[in-house]
């Protein structure tokens, strides 16, 4: 049972598969404030489809310069265009990738010097060099992957899997074109030419439906990390800190483990803004934010749920002491802030605690505890924290 191709109704689907495509890729363009990425991709099916119409007249009209020159113009064009939307997307301007760029140009170059001087001869000149120049193209796109630093991982190994693919089909074509240059080929050439035709024509297809998944994941990532995080000290914020924090009450009361909660406001900010600059006072949070994290553990949640106000969730086990940990936090804030950037802010905070109680019905009970516990460490003179309700044995200063 024989395996036979339909040439131009595979052409012709290819075509119209490309132009569909480049179009939803363009409409992408247009509706995403014009990221650029996009245009690029959307040109890359153009060609590709331009290219294929051009190659496809050679049944019809017997101009080279329109079957081989501008056929393989266009569809070496198209993988270049994948590359360039794709070093566009990873958006760096470093001079690693400034002169990757020009490597590219010069051996883009290089392809149309080629093409223009043995387009004339045989056509599967033409094809040789299309497919090395692809193959190499594919190869150098695995590789602008590989350097990207986007999250989730998934669409670029799905992208480096479909370029790897890609690359080893074209070298495959490239080979099969060799041989039967070299007359060393027994088999049918055409035949196993179609194949890679077809193989070609999926991975093409499958590449640039994978790459707007690229850039819809990174995007919604990076939307996700905005809507969760505080911009200034990259810890959760209020809404997140909320819906971490009553996770874990619901644990710790589930697992009837311990669970604390602590409120943390910097003392007389207002002075080192006004003092020192709104920009000094950034710095200062910043640091705070890093020592919470350096002294706390990885599980521990940590927010920052007002200007210099931080709040954090802390799993309790058996040998913690709470009042020793917040103790040490006082104590490396009030180091660590003496001198920021060069200037003296000397920082210090005021905390207040709770731990988890009976009483607590809810996550909220405890963090207006703790609130409850930080105004009263302030009356008393801050640098200092107390704990959970008014008794005389809930200082720690
Ligand atoms: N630099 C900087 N300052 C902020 C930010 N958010 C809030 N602040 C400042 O934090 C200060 C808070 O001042 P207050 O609420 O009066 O509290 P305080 O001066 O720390 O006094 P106590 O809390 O009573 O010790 C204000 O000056 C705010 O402008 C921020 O993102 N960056």
């Amino acid at each position: 049972m024989g395996f036979t191709v339909h040439l131009p109704t595979l052409l012709l689907l290819s075509v119209a598969i490309n132009l569909l495509i480049g179009g939803l890729l363009w409409a992408i363009f247009r509706l995403r404030s014009r990221q650029h990425c996009f245009r690029l991709w959307a040109l890359a099916c153009m060609t590709f489809a331009v290219g294929t119409l051009f190659a496809g007249t050679r049944a019809f009209i017997d101009t080279p310069w329109i079957t081989v020159f501008l056929a393989h113009l266009f569809l070496g064009l198209s993988p270049l265009l994948v590359l360039a939307g794709l070093q566009r997307f990873s958006g760096s301007a470093s001079r690693k990738t400034r002169r990757s760029r020009h490597a590219l140009r010069l051996s883009a170059a290089c392809y149309l010097l080629i093409l223009l001087l043995t387009f004339q001869g045989d056509p599967l000149n033409a094809r040789l060099l299309t497919a090395l120049f692809s193959a190499a193209i594919f190869i150098f796109a695995v590789y602008t992957l590989s350097k990207l630093d986007t999250t989730p991982s998934l669409p670029v190994r799905i992208l480096k899997v479909l370029f790897t693919m890609h690359g080893v089909l074209m070298m495959s074509q490239a080979l099969v074109i060799g041989m039967d240059w070299l007359g060393l080929n027994q088999a049918n050439t055409g035949f196993v030419l179609q194949l890679i035709l077809v193989n070609h024509i999926l991975l093409a297809t499958a590449t640039t439906l994978a790459l707007p998944l690229l850039a819809f994941t990174h995007s919604e990532q990076r939307l996700r990390v905005m809507a969760e995080r505080d911009g200034l000290t990259g810890l959760y914020n209020r809404r997140s800190l909320f819906r971490e924090g009553i996770r874990a009450f619901d644990q710790a009361t589930q697992s009837q483990t311990q669970l604390a909660v602590l409120m943390l406001d910097l003392d007389h900010f207002k002075q080192v803004n006004d003092r020192w600059g709104h920009a000094a006072g950034d710095d200062a949070l910043r640091l705070v934010a890093r020592t919470l994290k350096n002294e706390l553990r990885d599980d521990d949640i940590i927010g920052r749920v007002g200007g210099e106000e931080f709040a954090m969730v802390l799993r309790i086990t058996g040998d913690d002491d709470v009042r020793i940990i917040t103790r040490r936090l006082l104590d490396t804030i009030a180091t660590n802030g003496q001198e920021i950037d060069g200037l003296p802010l000397y920082i210090s905070a005021s905390i207040g605690g709770v731990e988890k109680a009976g009483h607590h019905k809810t996550f909220a009970d405890m963090m207006i505890e703790a609130d409850a516990a930080l105004y009263n460490a302030k009356d008393k003179g801050r640098n200092r924290a107390e704990f959970g309700r008014l008794t005389p044995e809930t200082s720690v200063s």
